[in-house]
């Protein structure tokens, strides 16, 4: 059965949310946080995750309102014709699967009547066995010598997921080197070369069609630099892939007992939980692969089984959607508290921005109202003093999401305090301000008063800027899993509401054709 297909607008709660908008935009956070309750009744435990979204501009009959347009536009049947394996990647005719990818339960999921379950464990048996054969040294290169050095050579889904992640536990990481190949600028690959030594470097190819031009060039010119030393029999030494495509990756000359599988059935992008995270495996070592995996997994059966208002990807969605199409926002920030993290805001472009930015909704006509929101970030601190002068006093509303973890790995705790004080301050200072008031008082303690008329206006900060607290209590591979599964879903309910197919991306391809045209003329 097809998913619902509901213009979001055309709703009972659309047309009520609409109304409430012209009471609910004049809202101010700091009055509502004068709620002793408040911070309660908008925040949600999970865990070792706390998501705190009080410091919005919302009460508790906008959020009700929300709920109902997610109830309205059955979002539980989606939930769970996703969950089920139904073919809700209309435009392609697949299922979306990434979840059964990270479920651990026995329940089998079918796919034209086969339980692809078995699948799944045989590819992480192969991910698990091939690490640690790598990692420990057992597995030697074309002259007898450990490998040192990993590749992964892939772009979009098959790059940023693995590079974003190895990043992130590069606290967990062992003795391996990890590199990333993705820009079809050659300057990109030969950089890399430089550091390598084809001897004791191992190349993973990442790509589902294994037609993706900047892949197979960069694979190709890698495997030329590595052929001006070694011999084609050395090649099932040092390269492997991950794809769906094995008569291409036979014939790039890749042995069948070094291909993982990737199936149709998980979109590129949500595909760093298959063997296309074989580098992270390789990085952090299969347990730590393994915990990233059933992180993912508590989160999906949180947002699978949660009540709407309790259920932290479904109500940070229905946020975005207020700010989105009732403020008409038009974009929000990722600002990660941990310089680990840098490289998720990257990340989450290609999640959110390939997955969400669609006109046309699910009848084949154009939307009238937003779709996809535009993301962006950095961490902090140091966008502090780079982007958050904007976010502060610019003309524009940026909802933003502050994550955060309550230890440092290292256990700076000097360092942690004072982070975690600027987390914590810049969220307050978005939220309540800084009064005419304040700042007149702070320019005549300040020995300022002659210059109060002139600064006055350019001190005040006008507040009522929306942000969510979503804080961890440390940055572990089951924490990072919980994070990236969050998002996922919130992904996914923003394109239920929207009545949008997130799982294609067909706007991706003309700029290919017409490359590809210039090419040949
Ligand atoms: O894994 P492949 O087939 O090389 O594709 C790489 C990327 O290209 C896209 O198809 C389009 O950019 C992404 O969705 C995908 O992640």
């Amino acid at each position: 059965m097809a998913l619902k297909n509901i213009n979001p607008t055309t709703t009972n709660a659309w047309k009520k949310l609409t109304n409430h908008f012209n009471e609910a935009q004049n809202l101010n956070i700091k009055e509502l946080c004068k709620d002793v309750n408040r911070k309660e009744d908008f925040s949600i435990y999970f865990d070792d995750l706390l998501v705190d979204f009080s410091k919005n501009r919302i009460t508790k009959e906008t959020l009700d309102l929300l709920v109902e347009l997610a109830n309205e536009v059955d979002l539980k049947d989606a939930i769970e014709k996703q969950f089920l394996g139904e073919k809700i990647n209309v435009t392609e005719g697949r299922e979306v699967l990434h979840t059964a990818l990270r479920s651990s339960s026995d329940e089998p999921i079918l796919i034209d009547g086969k339980d692809i379950k078995p699948k799944i464990q045989t590819a992480l048996r192969k991910i698990r066995s091939f690490s640690n054969k790598v990692i420990s040294g057992k597995w030697k290169g074309y002259t007898g010598k450990q490998i040192t050095d990993i590749v992964n050579i892939g772009i979009g889904g098959s790059d940023l997921g693995p590079d974003m992640v190895v990043e992130s536990l590069q606290y967990y990481k062992n003795r391996l080197t990890t590199h990333f190949v993705s820009n079809i600028d050659g300057d990109h690959v030969s950089e890399i070369i430089k550091r390598l030594d084809p001897e004791t470097t191992l190349f993973v190819i990442v790509s589902k069609t294994f037609t993706t031009q900047e892949t197979i060039t960069n694979a190709e010119t890698i495997k030329n630099w590595f052929l001006k030393s070694a011999t084609i029999f050395d090649i099932p030494k040092h390269f492997v892939a991950v794809s769906t495509n094995l008569e291409a990756v036979d014939n790039f000359g890749i042995d069948k007992a070094n291909v993982f599988p990737m199936w149709n059935w998980v979109g590129g992008r949500f595909s760093l939980w298959s063997a296309v995270g074989l580098s992270i495996s390789l990085s952090v070592g299969f347990d730590n692969f393994k915990a990233l995996l059933e992180g993912a997994e508590e989160m999906d059966l949180h947002f699978k089984n949660e009540d709407f208002n309790k259920n932290i990807p479904v109500v940070l969605a229905l946020l975005s959607i207020w700010y989105n199409n009732f403020y008409l926002a038009e974009t929000e920030a990722v600002l990660p508290y941990s310089q680990y993290l840098k490289k998720l805001p990257d990340y989450l472009q290609q999640a959110i921005m390939e997955s969400n930015g669609k006109g046309i909704d699910r009848n084949g006509e154009k939307v009238d109202y937003q779709t996809g929101t535009i993301v962006w970030g950095s961490t902090g601190t140091n966008m502090q003093h780079a982007f958050m002068q904007l976010v502060h006093q610019g003309t524009k509303l940026i909802p933003a999401d502050f994550i955060g973890y309550k230890e440092s790995l290292y256990g700076l705790t000097d360092h942690h305090k004072k982070l975690m004080a600027n987390y914590y301050a810049q969220m307050d200072a978005l939220a309540f301000g800084k009064t005419k008031e304040e700042v007149h008082l702070e320019l005549k303690f300040s020995g300022n008063e002659a210059k109060i008329n002139q600064l006055l206006p350019f001190k005040v900060f006008e507040g009522n800027r929306p942000s969510n607290k979503i804080l961890f209590d440390k940055l572990t591979p089951k924490s990072l899993g919980k994070l990236i599964s969050l998002y996922e879903h919130k992904i996914f309910t923003q394109g239920i509401l929207w009545n949008i197919y997130s799982y294609d991306q067909f706007g991706v391809e003309l700029g290919k054709e017409l490359a590809k045209k210039l090419l040949n003329s």
